[in-house]
């Protein structure tokens, strides 16, 4: 039965100060211990900014954010310490550019406008401050490149950093683009990077921090949010952000619409240096362009008629299904992993 007058009360603590939960411990300075919850609360709302979407922001029991579609894209994704980044590899800055980015790109993917931004976010007591603090103003400053905001969020004590982020869109009246509509004939285009991240993963993991070009590109993806609405307005029949690796992501196209998808690897850019990267640790690039995540690059499929702008790259068509799997590269099988799964053992991480 619960004790409505509040059951009883604690008894005085040895040492005098008293908090609900027991006697007060001293805490770190410089931690979010140190900064109790509220405090840390306070220091991440008062780095954020606004946009006019927000009709009400942090501080409330909710947000209040305007829909001029009236249909809400909603997405979430959680980021992981040691599963989706190290802190000795990147800087808080950049894991909260990477967390906005990879949510506002599944927001995009789906042909719609990011508008607001929620995050979850669990940290240990005896984090610096200023983790949480600079992780929040990379999501911000993401938020911005695609006029997004943070809106909201949550903070909780826990073992191991995590964020948490839900991402909010609007369609601005155009039909969302989903992973079911490609049909035989179809042409399948790219625009963003492929394997960059991946190559800049396989550098960081033999204890190199170069080339730049490619750790920066791990640490701090750039999604094209812009193309996903302009895919949209072209007719794009399907749309993925290649969050797990291309050969996964057009599978997760290719079974949704009950297709079959034909990459064809001489149409995908094998930057010279990338090769290079490939020779001194051993790896075929072509794998990290057909399998690394994290880049966010945007892919899509489009009526063969349609003109694409310059910077899409056809890369391949839709067939009708047959006996071989829903994705062929240059028409074989393809018989290692087509990306990141989480729950595999096949893959190094
Ligand atoms: N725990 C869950 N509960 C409900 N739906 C889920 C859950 N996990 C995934 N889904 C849904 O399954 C679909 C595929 O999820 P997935 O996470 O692979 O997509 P994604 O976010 O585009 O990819 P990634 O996580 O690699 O960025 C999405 O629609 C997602 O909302
Ligand atoms: C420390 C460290 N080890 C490995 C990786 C590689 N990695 C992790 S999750 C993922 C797919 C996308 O994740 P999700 O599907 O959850 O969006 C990839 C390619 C990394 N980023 N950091
Ligand atoms: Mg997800
Ligand atoms: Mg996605
Ligand atoms: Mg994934």
């Amino acid at each position: 039965m619960r004790d409505l007058n509040g059951g009883t009360a604690p008894g005085p603590s040895p040492s005098g100060a008293q908090t609900p939960h027991g006697p007060a411990r001293e805490r770190a300075k410089g931690t979010v211990g140190e900064l109790g919850e509220f405090g840390l609360i306070r220091e991440l709302t008062s780095r954020l900014t606004s946009t006019t979407a927000v009709r009400i922001g942090p501080g409330d029991d909710a947000a209040v954010v305007a829909a001029p579609d009236r249909r809400t894209v909603a997405t979430t994704d959680v980021l992981l310490e040691g599963r989706h980044f190290r802190r000795d590899w990147s800087t808080a800055y950049d894991v909260g550019r990477k967390a906005a980015a990879q949510n506002m790109a599944d927001i995009a993917a789906m042909g719609a406008y990011p508008t607001a931004l929620l995050l979850g976010l669990v940290v240990p007591v005896d984090l610096p401050a200023n983790w949480p603090t600079e992780m929040m103003d990379g999501i911000r400053d993401e938020a911005q490149v695609a006029s997004a905001a943070v809106v909201g969020g949550d903070v909780v004590r826990g073992d191991s950093v995590v964020l948490s982020i839900t991402a909010l869109g609007d369609l601005r009246n155009t039909d969302p683009v989903t992973r079911s509509g490609a049909g035989a004939g179809d042409v399948v285009a790219v625009t963003g990077w492929l394997g960059w991240s991946a190559a800049g993963h396989a550098v960081l993991t033999r204890g190199f921090r170069s080339p730049r070009a490619f750790v920066e590109a791990h640490r701090r993806p750039e999604p094209p949010y812009h193309a996903g609405p302009a895919a949209a307005g072209l007719g794009a029949t399907a749309m993925i952000d290649v969050s797990d690796g291309l050969v996964a992501d057009l599978g997760h196209i290719a079974e949704a619409s009950k297709v079959r998808i034909d990459i064809r690897s001489a149409d995908l850019d094998v930057p010279a240096q990338m090769s290079d990267i490939g020779q001194a640790v051993g790896v075929d690039p072509l794998q990290w362009v057909l399998t690394g995540g994290e880049d966010h690059a945007i892919v899509a499929t489009f009526p063969r008629e349609q003109k694409l702008p310059a910077r899409w790259r056809v890369i391949g068509e839709v067939l009708a299904p047959s006996a071989l799997p829903h994705v062929t590269v240059d028409g074989a099988p393809w018989t290692r992993t087509g990306g990141w799964d989480h729950f595999s053992d096949d893959i190094d991480g």
